[in-house]
């Protein structure tokens, strides 16, 4: 009897292996179409608008990550569909700011979703990667200190000696035939080697280079951009990134790039010769100090990945954004004016040092308004910020949503609502932050999400901001630009954050007034 069925059963096995290999070519596709017709009809989202390929599968996410447009798609898509659109079987966007403070909240329950994840280090997640709340929640109470505002000032003047050496740099530039610059380039080099001052206690040498060093910025970028693209569809990284053949494979030895190769060489100088800087209380010190006084909540392991995520999560991010500054500036002749009579004012009133501090920057309200509108209408990060719905669901936006649905935000939909920033929201006009009074300009403060929000808000703001506040003054006063191409766009791609290239400009030493 035995026997007989396992004739049986081996003859259905066979029979079905036949089956198979004589219909592959259709069976394939029917199993797919019925998954993204399950995907599609079985999620309480269905009844959402959005994209086709979106409605049933991952895919448009993924391709839209790889085109490195998704603000713009994401832009498009609000237009045509609305408020609340379906860019995954189980995830919509949402456009109003409104509804991204409540997701944003802390306290609510909106948690990170795996596409965080993704991101490196795996082994021992950073700040930003972490995705278990309390985890993450005892790690930035740790670090926090570090980045806060006073412990940036204490370090300024390691951002005035590396502003120093682009003065020196850019002033080659002005001395040449043709005074042209890649001034995107410089701005991220300078991006760069303030954060190896304020991280590890010496620059990368991007600047003294002139290029860029062991092509770091560009593998950054690399790995940014396979993170943003396998995020979206994060149980995909298990084979691609984190197979075991993939470290025996050349180049792909994570601990020779150069970041890391510094911040290991710089945690061990420390830890050998007992140097931990009191003199100069810089990130790495900062989480030294925690590392002792609390090695059961913030482990050695935390320090390496907290102070070597920092240079993943703050160079390109404070690039892009002096970038977009410039660009802007630089493309309307009224609001270039404006800033420069306003810092030469400012100049010639004994109001900017030297190297200009973070109080004098703040006494420059055009500058001010025009910085926040650079921040507004091109934030740097370009993918979605993500979380997860409560179990219990919310209302968001006076829509009910189930526990587990993820939610989707983008900095470039938010930051264009019209209610909020007004009819023309789409352009870049620095007017808008002066012209309303205080309240208005704070109102607008409220929903803006350059740097995230809630319990995840950018723990590098202070350090951008100040960074940002001490150069961009700094850089027109020095010099008079001229964009090369002033009818072209930045090229750009969205990784994590907006790469930008091709902020080409003339430059020439401005003549000091009288
Ligand atoms: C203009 C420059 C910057 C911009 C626009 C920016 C933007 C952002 C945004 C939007 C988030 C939230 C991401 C999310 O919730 O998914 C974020 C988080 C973060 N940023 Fe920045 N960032 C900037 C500079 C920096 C710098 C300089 C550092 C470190 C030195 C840094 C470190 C981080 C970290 C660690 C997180 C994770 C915070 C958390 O989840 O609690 N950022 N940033």
């Amino acid at each position: 009897m035995a026997v007989v069925m396992l004739e049986v059963q081996d003859s259905v096995a066979v029979q079905a292996i036949k089956l198979i290999r004589a219909y592959w070519a259709l069976l394939i596709p029917a199993v797919l179409v019925l998954r993204f017709l399950y995907y599609k009809y079985s999620s309480p989202l269905r009844h959402y608008p959005g994209p086709f390929l979106a409605s049933g599968s991952r895919a448009w996410k993924v391709l839209s990550t790889y085109r490195g447009k998704t603000e713009q798609d994401h832009i498009k898509l609000h237009q045509k569909f609305g408020p609340f659109v379906r860019i995954a079987p189980n995830e919509v966007s949402l456009s109003s700011p409104h509804a991204a403070r409540d997701v944003l909240a802390a306290g609510k329950g909106f948690h990170k979703t795996d596409f965080y994840g993704v991101f490196p280090p795996k082994a021992n997640p950073d700040i930003f990667t972490e995705t278990r709340e309390a985890v993450h929640a005892v790690k930035k109470r740790y670090a926090s200190n570090a980045y806060s505002m006073s412990s940036m000032q204490g370090l300024a003047t390691y951002i005035d000696d590396t502003q120093r050496i682009l003065l020196a740099k850019l002033d080659e530039f002005c001395n040449t035939a043709d005074q042209k610059v890649d001034l995107g380039d410089w701005l991220h080099y300078f991006a760069f080697d303030v954060l190896g001052e304020m991280a590890f206690g010496a620059k990368f040498g991007f600047m003294e280079a002139g290029y860029d060093l062991d092509g770091a910025i560009k593998d950054i970028d690399d790995i940014q951009w396979y993170d943003g693209i396998v995020g979206q569809i994060p149980e995909w990284d298990a084979v691609l990134r984190n197979n075991p053949i993939n470290k025996y494979l050349p180049g792909k030895d994570p601990s020779q790039f150069i970041i890391t190769r510094m911040a290991l060489a710089a945690i061990e100088k420390r830890k050998n010769h007992g140097e931990n800087m009191v003199d100069r209380k810089d990130l790495l010190s900062h989480l030294m100090t925690a590392n002792e006084k609390a090695p059961e909540n913030f482990g050695p392991g935390d320090v390496f990945a907290v102070a070597h995520g920092a240079v993943f999560a703050g160079s390109d991010s404070t690039a892009s954004t002096m970038q977009s500054f410039t660009h802007h500036v630089l493309r309307e002749p009224q609001v270039h004016k404006k800033l420069v009579d306003e810092i030469l004012e400012a100049d010639s009133k004994g109001g900017l040092s030297p190297n200009p501090s973070w109080a004098e920057a703040q006494a420059l309200p055009y500058f001010q308004a025009c910085l926040k509108e650079a921040m507004r209408v091109r934030p740097a990060v370009g993918l979605n910020i993500t979380r997860h719905v409560p179990p219990g669901g919310a209302d968001i936006g006076g829509q009910r949503f189930a526990g587990g649905t993820r939610v989707a935000l983008n900095g470039w939909v938010l930051h264009r609502d019209q209610g909020i920033f007004g009819k023309d929201a789409d352009f870049f006009r620095p007017e808008r932050w002066l012209e309303g009074g205080e309240a208005k300009a704070k109102e607008m403060e409220r929903y803006m999400f350059q740097f995230g929000g809630g319990s995840h808000l950018c723990i590098g703001k202070n350090l951008a901001l100040l960074e940002m506040n001490k150069t961009l003054p700094l850089l027109f006063r020095e010099y008079e630009f001229e964009l090369l191409k002033p009818d072209e766009d930045l090229i750009h791609h969205s990784t994590f954050f907006v790469v930008q290239k091709g902020l080409d400009v003339k430059i020439s030493k401005r003549e000091k007034r009288q």
